[in-house]
């Protein structure tokens, strides 16, 4: 539908790349500089009955903006521009072409565990830097894990802080929103306070680590015997043996303390990257090296970027505010 026209005006709107649950994704055009970019649409929410619904209202979509913006790390997806008009908000992000890694596990069935090993310990401590930031995703899934390129070994982007909290907030439950599959057990559990910690990030990742190692999920509705709460509750997961006999003792071993439902039990990132299904020279020395040469591009890019002020729209640090 109709895009403001300053966003027109700069950028050729091409396809569709993604479809989230808070809007599309289309691959944009940037007119004068000739490079190619995503561009998040987040359509804000109407006023259903006077007030507006929790998942996009302007000051939350603000709120993950702000986080996105304050953030710096090669495995973080980075904001070109941000545009917010009257219904919706777009945001120009660096182009991912290897989409998200919900779809390379699809199409592959289960990842090789190498492969895994190299985009896993990437996921790691792409969350080890938020959490040192003061920020809990809260909402970690292979559809907000980004690969940039179609490569098997490539870079991996963590996005969609939409449910994303500074620790130090009150992190009262506020939006149950989606199926909790890949939601850790304390969350579930809301013992009143609903008070829960950067801890549910290692619960999520553990869910990652498991499908891509067998493509199939942990914690399921699939699965009649007993609910999915219940099953998350227990941290009773599906083992099917018939897919996990060629997966390495060290990769369950780290598995089954990531899905660890008691919490102060639960194994830290920082105990991840020292596991032993982690010491693997070589898979540290590529990821530290293709880590390196992303962030250097970063700060090559952050000297040339010019600072462009336009007289009609406020531009505060790359927000364009449409009148
Ligand atoms: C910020 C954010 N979501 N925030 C949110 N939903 N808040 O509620 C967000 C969510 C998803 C994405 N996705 C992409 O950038 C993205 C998806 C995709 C699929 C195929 C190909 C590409 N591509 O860039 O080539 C893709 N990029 C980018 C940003």
């Amino acid at each position: 539908d109709k895009v403001p026209k300053e966003i027109s005006q700069k950028y050729y709107i091409s396809r569709i790349l993604g479809q989230g649950a808070c809007g599309i994704v289309k691959l944009v055009y940037n007119k004068t500089a000739c490079t190619k970019h995503a561009m998040k649409v987040i359509k804000k929410s109407r006023l259903t009955n006077g007030q507006l619904n929790h998942l996009n209202n302007p000051a939350k979509i603000m709120n993950e903006i702000n986080i996105m913006k304050a953030l710096r790390h090669p495995c973080i997806i980075s904001t070109e521009e941000v545009f917010d008009s009257c219904d919706a908000v777009y945001i120009v992000l660096e182009l991912m072409q290897g989409g998200e890694l919900f779809d390379r596990i699809t199409k592959l069935g289960k990842l090789p565990e190498r492969l895994t090993k190299f985009l896993f310990r990437q996921m790691v401590l792409a969350v080890k830097y938020l959490h040192s930031q003061g920020i809990t995703h809260r909402d970690l899934k292979p559809e907000n894990v980004l690969l940039e390129s179609k490569e098997e070994e490539t870079i991996v982007k963590i996005t969609d802080f939409g449910l994303s909290k500074f620790v130090g907030e009150d992190s009262f439950m506020k939006t149950m929103c989606g199926t909790p599959l890949y939601l850790a057990p304390e969350v579930l559990r809301g013992n009143g306070l609903n008070c829960y910690g950067p801890e549910v990030d290692v619960w999520s990742l553990g869910v990652i680590l498991f499908v891509c190692l067998v493509g199939y999920l942990p914690f399921s509705s699939d699965y009649k015997e007993i609910s999915l709460r219940d099953q998350i509750l227990s941290g009773k997961y599906r083992f099917s043996h018939s897919h996990w006999q060629h997966v390495s003792l060290q990769a369950k071993l780290l598995m089954k303390k990531m899905l660890t439902v008691r919490v102060e039990r639960r194994i830290t990132l920082e105990q991840i990257l020292n596991h032993a299904w982690m010491q693997d020279v070589d898979i540290i020395i590529r990821t530290e090296r293709l880590l390196s040469q992303e962030a250097l591009k970063e700060k090559v890019y952050l000297t040339q970027s010019s600072t462009n002020s336009d007289e009609e729209n406020i531009n505060i640090d790359n927000v364009t505010v449409l009148r």
